[in-house]
């Protein structure tokens, strides 16, 4: 399908209050995590000193083949995951978040992943001026990709799962990475490891609008561009454009008016800003700071995450649930028949598949970020009442948790995260179920690779942890005397 191009090279500047205010006495990122760092170091060189032999839980043989399920044994300091209440961020949960992380300035527009990013790496609140310059930051270092990237993700075949397409973009782009680059001349020390790690960071955060537009137009519009990209406009807004999913500056292909435009850059900007971490056991982030521990660079460890991400289990349910959301409304005849979804539930269950979108490997309450997303639907009531599908997603969040608890395998039957994303963008004209996850892989990129910087700047070691066969767990339960 050809995408008509854009209409227009005119800039839509909806200008940040803030851009005319920015003093220069506002200290950087990188020079307020400097501040941050002597403290954190000697915090944490005192408790390995003082507590090191400290036991912290004991290690199961279910865990070792459950996938170490409740092992308390990742450094992680950004997020943090409570079984009941849900992820809070350097703890403060999605609705202080809300309340508290700047946005543009503008009244209703929700808060900028880019604060979300200083909050995670800093540990602090930032000003509304430092989330202006730091978007300011990434809007300049992601102004154009390396023009082998480009040709690169030309070359791919425009039927290659764009997860696919992303973890190659992101790999090809560690032959710009400044930290491989001075390493390999020997030009850093461990200490100063973390300048170029968040420099490459940052440069990887900063690309993601122009890398995700031009999967995007390489699977919707022969690799020609839907949209502008601004140094102007914050990350999502530059997402969304490229995307060819604003009103003004791009190809508008979903037909936006001015409100759902708005609509649409918001909820971007609450997708990606809730999405950014899960503490670090998830297989995203974990793959990314597995890597990372090698000494590989930020491009390496987060393509690596990405190709976790891609997994069904894990990010990869938010294509999964729409596909299934739409199958499963043409096999129903109506919504209101509770006893049909029940029917088709069980179907999928008796034949040994799994329900996308609802259990967890942690949570066992629905998740926030899910609450977060239908209040975002439930906020616009006449936008989505037509949409059957939006309809199917929140009355199957009050049958499937009934179902789930009847087949009585699955610990959590609630509703996770991906149960709501997906339809929310499918409902503005994104429709190509399998670039779903791409979105979620640009969000991730912030709590994983802050992780990345800390470990380098606490010079955490390769992680490297000690395996068990068969025949080693089995002397080991000789060894507690209870089995002959
Ligand atoms: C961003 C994210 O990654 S959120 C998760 C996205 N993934 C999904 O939505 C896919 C569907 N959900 C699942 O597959 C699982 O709930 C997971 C992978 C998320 C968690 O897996 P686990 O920690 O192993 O879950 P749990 O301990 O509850 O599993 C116990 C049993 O219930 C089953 N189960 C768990 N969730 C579901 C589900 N949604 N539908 C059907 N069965 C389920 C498991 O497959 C397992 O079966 P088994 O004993 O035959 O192996
Ligand atoms: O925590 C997990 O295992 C999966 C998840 O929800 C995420 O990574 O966002």
């Amino acid at each position: 399908m050809l995408r008509r191009p854009i209409a227009s090279t005119f800039l839509c500047k909806r200008n940040f209050k803030s851009s005319a205010v920015v003093k220069s006495s506002v200290l950087t990122l990188k020079e307020t995590l400097e501040n941050v760092i002597p403290q954190r170091r000697d915090a944490v060189k005192e408790l390995k000193a003082l507590y090191g032999n400290t036991v912290i839980g004991p290690i199961t043989i279910s865990s070792v083949i459950g996938g170490m399920r409740g092992n308390q044994s990742m450094f992680w300091q950004g997020t943090s995951l409570d079984p009941d209440h849900g992820i809070r961020f350097q703890g403060l949960t999605i609705e202080q978040c809300q309340k508290r992380l700047p946005g543009t300035g503008i009244n209703g527009d929700n808060f900028l992943p880019e604060s979300m990013l200083w909050l995670l790496m800093t540990g602090s609140v930032p000003s509304f001026q430092q989330v202006d310059s730091l978007r300011r930051e990434l809007a300049l270092r992601g102004k154009e990709l390396p023009h082998y990237t480009e040709k690169v993700l030309l070359s791919l075949p425009k039927d290659m799962h764009p997860m696919t397409q992303f973890a190659i973009g992101l790999a090809s782009m560690n032959k710009g990475s400044v930290f491989a680059t001075n390493y390999q001349k020997g030009l850093i020390g461990k200490t100063e490891f973390w300048k170029d790690t968040l420099e490459d960071s940052l440069n990887l955060i900063a690309s993601l609008p122009l890398l995700t537009g031009k999967i995007y137009s390489n699977i919707t519009n022969e690799g020609r561009p839907l949209g502008q990209y601004s140094e102007d406009v914050d990350w999502c807004t530059n997402i969304c454009s490229l995307l060819g999913m604003t009103e003004k500056n791009s190809s508008n292909t979903g037909n936006l008016n001015s409100q759902q435009s708005l609509d649409f850059i918001n909820l971007m900007r609450l997708y990606t800003g809730i999405h950014v971490d899960h503490e670090g056991g998830n297989v995203s982030a974990h793959t990314t700071h597995l890597v990372g521990s090698a000494l590989s660079d930020p491009y390496l460890s987060y393509s690596s995450g990405i190709m976790g991400l891609a997994g069904p289990l894990h990010g990869l349910a938010a294509q999964e649930v729409v596909r299934f959301l739409i199958e499963m409304n043409s096999n129903i005849s109506s919504i209101a028949l509770e006893k049909e979804i029940k029917e088709y539930l069980w179907k999928i269950l008796k034949s040994n598949r799994v329900i996308p979108g609802y259990g967890h490997a942690v949570l066992r309450k629905p998740d926030p970020r899910f609450t977060a997303m239908l209040e975002f639907a439930q906020m616009r009531p006449n936008e989505f009442k037509n949409d059957k599908n939006v309809l199917l997603m929140q009355k199957l969040a009050e049958v499937a948790p009934k179902v789930l608890l009847e087949h009585g395998k699955s610990k959590n039957p609630f509703p996770n995260v991906d149960s709501a994303s997906g339809i929310l963008f499918y409902h503005y004209g994104i429709r190509e179920l399998l670039f779903f996850t791409v979105i979620f892989g640009c969000s991730r990129s912030m709590g994983p690779l802050t992780q990345l910087v800390w470990d380098r700047i606490l010079g955490l070691p390769i992680e490297r942890p000690k395996s068990l066969s068969f025949e080693g767990l089995e002397a080991l339960t000789k060894a507690t005397g209870l089995v002959k």
